[in-house]
């Protein structure tokens, strides 16, 4: 298959408005690409090369080495390219404009050899880009840099464009999971009915690419018995949220499990033989941050071929009591990671399993799980079944609540015990009602928004961003609906971080996925998220999240409390979410004694 049909696509796709034309677009793809390449596709298209759980690295190519590149490749000086990529602002820009000005010599002879521009294929550049990304150690700079060079010389100037944006990290097209899964049941299943069926082979094994593999080349069929791989992340299981135990024990139908939530880092635990390997929230391989727990799951978990998950927790080894997982950000370090696991070590808290030597748990009730998590975990002093009672009266659950509190504990996870309570990989619902202890402000938690636009500060921050605007995300319809205008609450590093992060990610249209009232100085394509916390939640006719007849809903004082960088823009709070925080809100102004709102 020609690389080619794939840049030009690329193309296409960039300049598309509308989510429905960016599926059916994505669709008319997969539908031209050769079956044996389409998983390589489906991550190009994504901007990476494998999928983030493999740990393998991607290219990041900076601008400095591009400049070089792009002056070999098509023999110009450094310093004309540095000046054009002034001009220009986009390298992607300067390779299309000086591929296109090659015009003199014949596309053959300056090609070189037999191969003609416009030649390049899939699985050729795919495997030049792999070289280039995995290449390491003395001289490998340069030898990134010719291959590179080597390759934009065969392309076409919108070859060259796509190339450069991919391997400079800047190939957003922001097309998310959902809208390849769409695509997918489109092409292959021949409507979008058949989605369900692909979403939750992904959930299950969530490798984007497989998945389209395995339904192009061996059909929908195949797809419905897939279970979990050891070796692959499941998406997690997500937690609904309710401040009132009243409630959430009607939830539960007057029964239930109730265990700690600790406040650390989720890991989700594959064992394959003599490998473990972790997996984040996210899905991301945090494995080499986690060696001591490797080594603790080998030695006390029974099993060769499991998947279980917990979190691990930061712990005094002296007293065993809990510490603030913020010591969890020592194991980031690149260096030295052997001294933070001594000097920050951690315990680990099961709360369920899987995947055990053969069978899918994922279909089992809550009980079973539970059970047979029990039943292999040897007795030790490191890795520990989460604390839980099954609590039948509200009573208990509010005791236990405090007790977890008083420990340390960020509060407690209430999970169904019924015969449905299934683990639910890769969606948010009632089975589990997570229950907080910082549910006593006005506005109940904090949300998780994504940024989708930027405005320029006055004054003093004239010419800087100063504010963002943020939005929710509409799962059903794929999209993100604005809900508050975020202009506080960063300090002067985080501000100075932010001008990067944007003008990485800035971009003149609205992003199709983007829905959208207000026009920012510049529109973000919906990448970066981050914790915000409001006074409220109000109606308000400026923006767009579950908007009805009144209005759309916006947070009221909104701030800025951190980076989310563990999570995708598709884990941001819902718009679903802040329609139940609202209602949540109603309902406690109501309740309130009429004195008291006086
Ligand atoms: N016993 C437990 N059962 C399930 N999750 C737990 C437990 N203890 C701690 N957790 C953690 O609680 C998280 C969910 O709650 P929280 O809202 O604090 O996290 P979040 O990442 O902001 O939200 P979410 O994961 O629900 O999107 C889980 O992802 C998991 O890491």
């Amino acid at each position: 298959m020609k690389f080619k049909l794939i840049a030009e696509y690329f193309d296409r796709l960039e300049k598309i408005s509308s989510r429905i034309q960016l599926t059916s677009l994505l669709s008319d793809l997969f539908k031209n690409t050769e079956r044996e390449v389409i998983d390589k596709v489906v991550y190009l298209i994504q901007g990476r090369l494998w999928p983030d759980f493999t740990g393998m690295p991607e290219i990041g190519m900076g601008e400095k080495f591009l400049i070089k590149a792009i002056a070999m490749a098509y023999g110009n000086k450094e310093e004309e390219v540095e000046k054009l990529y002034k001009n220009i602002g986009d390298l992607g820009e300067v390779a299309y404009s000086l591929r296109s000005k090659v015009k003199g010599v014949s596309i053959l002879s300056f090609v070189g050899g037999n191969q003609e521009a416009g030649e390049l294929d899939v699985m050729e550049v795919y495997n030049e880009l792999v070289k280039i990304a995995t290449s390491t150690g003395e001289g490998s700079r340069d030898i990134k840099i010719r291959i590179f060079a080597g390759l934009i010389k065969k392309a076409t100037p919108i070859e060259a464009k796509y190339l450069v944006r991919f391997v400079e990290g800047r190939l957003r097209l922001g097309i998310g999971d959902a809208t390849v899964l769409d695509a997918l049941a489109i092409t292959f299943g021949g409507s979008a009915d058949y989605r369900p069926i692909v979403e939750r082979a992904y959930n299950l094994r969530a490798d984007l690419g497989d998945i389209a593999r395995v339904i192009a080349t061996e059909g929908i069929e195949k797809l419905k018995n897939i279970s979990p791989t050891p070796g692959i992340p499941i998406r997690p299981m997500l937690a609904e949220r309710l401040p009132d135990p009243e409630e959430i024990m009607e939830k539960m139908n007057g029964k239930a499990l109730v265990d700690y939530k600790y406040d650390g880092e989720r890991a989700q635990i594959h064992r394959k033989g003599d490998k473990v390997t972790i997996f984040s929230r996210r899905m991301e391989n945090i494995t080499d941050q986690y060696i001591d727990v490797t080594e603790y799951v080998k030695q006390f978990v029974k099993g060769d071929n499991f998947i279980v998950e917990g979190e691990i927790v930061p712990v005094d080894p002296e007293s065993g009591e809990m510490r603030p997982f913020q010591e969890l950000m020592h194991r980031r370090r690149k260096n030295n990671i052997a001294e933070a696991i001594k000097e920050y070590p951690v315990n680990l808290f099961l709360f369920d399993l899987m995947f055990f030597e053969g069978e899918d748990y994922t279909t089992k009730p809550l009980p079973e799980r539970r059970a047979k998590l029990e039943e292999i975990l040897a007795s030790n002093d490191k890795v520990h079944i989460a604390s839980h009672i099954i609590a039948d009266r509200v009573d208990k659950l509010r005791e236990y609540f405090y007790q977890a509190i008083s420990e340390g504990a960020e509060g407690v996870m209430v999970k169904s015990i019924g015969p449905d309570s299934i683990y639910q990989a890769g969606s948010r619902g009632w089975l589990w009602i997570k229950l907080k202890r910082d549910y006593q402000s006005e506005m109940a938690d904090t949300v998780d928004l994504v940024v989708v636009g930027a405005f320029y500060g006055k004054g003093k921050r004239g010419g800087k961003f100063s504010s963002l605007l943020m939005a929710a995300y509409n799962p059903e319809k794929d999209v993100f609906e604005t809900v508050c205008k975020v202009a506080s609450g960063f300090s002067d590093q985080e501000l100075d971080e932010m001008q990067k992060k944007i003008n990485e990610l800035k971009r003149e249209q609205k992003h199709p996925r983007v829905v959208s009232d207000m026009i920012p100085d510049v529109w973000v394509s919906p990448t970066l998220v981050a914790e915000v916390i409001g006074a409220e939640i109000t109606i308000s006719p400026l923006h767009t999240c579950c908007r009805g007849e009144k209005g759309g809903l916006s947070i009221r004082f909104p701030r800025f409390i951190r980076w989310r960088d563990d999570k995708s823009p598709e884990d941001a709070t819902t718009n679903q979410e802040i329609m139940e925080m609202y209602s949540k809100q109603l309902k406690k102004i109501e309740e309130k004694p009429v004195d008291e709102n006086i």
